[in-house]
């Protein structure tokens, strides 16, 4: 328990603090209701003919109107003046040009090798989240509604006058240094690293950097959402538990804001619109369409008590689906501090290919295969490419032979995204200075084991 306990969280800071004033909503997919001055949700009405306090009924549909009831996704927000209030939107000035939306032939690579990056230099000139922002590769596109992109972030200071909007798809947000103070049109959520956040399409929002130099990874997913996995013959509880998630309640802010701008990510390209009021107007709001985050160190892991490796699809924190039954378009794994105990067995991540597309990044500690991996780093194994342990935890595995006893693995976490889509890699991330070059070296001097004569099995 010892990492749950002491889970390195900073500290929540004095009054006025953006976190300590902080309530949320537990659960996964709930229909919400929350207001922040009583009586402005209207009861038994989405639209009356005037709301409460003079307030504008707007509605966010995060699925379509007909999806069926199972899998629809809206919430209603009150708020002072309406999103439409706005100047029109214009292509932004200068151009971000590290992001991406759709990945085709002639913007992205396809490249089967083995890549890992090392971690990613924070920045010295002032640049928020949003322009910190790069994506490392993705398949499908967002205008045909299918597949994923997987950015990184490297920044240091606050979005300041301006909110986010990302038309394209569901973000899913992963500090790994530095914490996020995340203003979104449902409230507000204070995210440090060993949480992540989900900020789903079309929701507009703002991130502070309390401790000013921060970088992470996001995983953006186009056209479809977030589920928690089937637990099957693991029963009713545990992974990830709906009451772990939370979600935001109301907070609004109603002082004129003269040059406000909201930022829109459509098809990759940013636009932007100004308007004379912030878009965190929302004095009440309900729904199941919503921000949400999640502390790691509430997953309950799940493994092998006796022998053998457990296939790594046990981790599943969130899984975003495919039609086809089983076949994510992008499952969130995660790799908390766990025991070790199987018996007889090589623990290690075993050597694989695999159909599915796999990129990993590490939060803090080490990850146990392929030459480890550092903090803020990242690595890519595409479908079919081979990986596994490498030559040194190989050769040190297999040296402390049968008496390793329970071991527990503890200051580590680490994640993984698997996608049966194929990723294509952006040029900046092929070119980028933290590539690491000699990854392939890791597996450089496995040696034959092949002997006739061991024929027992240990
Ligand atoms: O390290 C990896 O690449 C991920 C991984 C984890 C695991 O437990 C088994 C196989 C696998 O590929
Ligand atoms: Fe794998």
């Amino acid at each position: 328990m010892d990492d749950r306990q002491n889970a390195e969280k900073l500290p929540a800071g004095g009054a006025g603090d953006f976190a300590a004033e902080l309530k949320y909503q537990s659960g996964f997919g709930n229909h919400f209701s929350s207001e922040a001055i009583a009586g402005a949700l209207p009861i038994g009405h989405n639209n009356p003919l005037v709301c409460p306090y003079g307030l504008y009924a707007e509605q966010i549909n995060g699925t379509s109107f007909t999806t069926p009831r199972s899998a629809n996704q809206r919430s209603w927000l009150y708020r002072i003046k309406p999103s439409v209030t706005h100047e029109p939107f214009k292509a932004r000035s200068p151009a971000h040009g590290r992001l991406m939306a759709e990945f085709t032939q002639s913007n992205s690579s396809a490249n089967p090798t083995q890549m890992r990056w090392m971690p990613v230099e924070i920045p010295d000139e002032p640049t928020d989240f949003l322009d910190g922002m790069f994506t490392m590769c993705g398949a499908g596109s967002s205008f045909l509604r299918h597949g994923y992109a997987l950015h990184m972030y490297a920044a240091n200071k606050s979005m300041e006058d301006c909110a986010f909007c990302n038309a394209d798809g569901d973000f899913l947000v992963i500090p790994q240094q530095g914490r996020l103070w995340v203003t979104t049109e449902c409230g507000k959520l204070a995210v440090s690293p060993g949480d992540i956040v989900v900020l789903p399409q079309g929701f507009r929002f703002s991130v502070s950097l309390p401790d000013g130099p921060s970088r992470g990874y996001i995983a953006e997913i186009f056209g479809a959402h977030f589920q928690l996995p089937e637990l099957g013959p693991i029963g009713a509880n545990g992974l990830a538990a709906p009451r772990d998630f939370l979600v935001p309640t109301a907070w609004f802010e109603e002082e004129p804001r003269p040059e406000y701008t909201i930022v829109q990510k459509y098809g990759g390209e940013l636009f932007t619109a100004v308007q004379d009021f912030s878009p965190f107007n929302v004095v009440a709001w309900h729904g199941n369409y919503t921000p949400y985050k999640y502390d790691l160190s509430k997953f309950c892991p799940y493994n092998v008590v006796l022998f053998d490796h457990a296939d790594p699809s046990i981790f599943t924190g969130l899984s975003a689906p495919t039609e086809k039954p089983g076949v994510a378009l992008l499952d969130f794994l995660i790799f908390p501090p766990r025991w070790f105990v199987a018996e007889g067995t090589f623990r290690p991540p075993y050597f694989h290919r695999n159909c599915m597309n796999e990129f990993m990044g590490v939060i803090h500690g080490g990850y146990e295969a392929k030459g480890g991996g550092y903090p803020g780093g990242a690595c890519l194994h595409s479908c079919m490419t081979p990986h596994g342990p490498d030559t040194k935890s190989f050769e040190s595995t297999i040296a402390l032979g049968d008496d390793m006893g329970p071991r527990r693995e503890s200051g580590t976490l680490s994640f993984m995204f698997e996608s049966a889509l194929i990723p294509r890699i952006c040029p900046w991330a092929l070119e980028s200075p933290a590539m690491d070059h000699d990854y392939l070296q890791h597996w450089i001097g496995m040696k034959s084991h092949f002997n006739r004569e061991l024929t027992d099995i240990k």
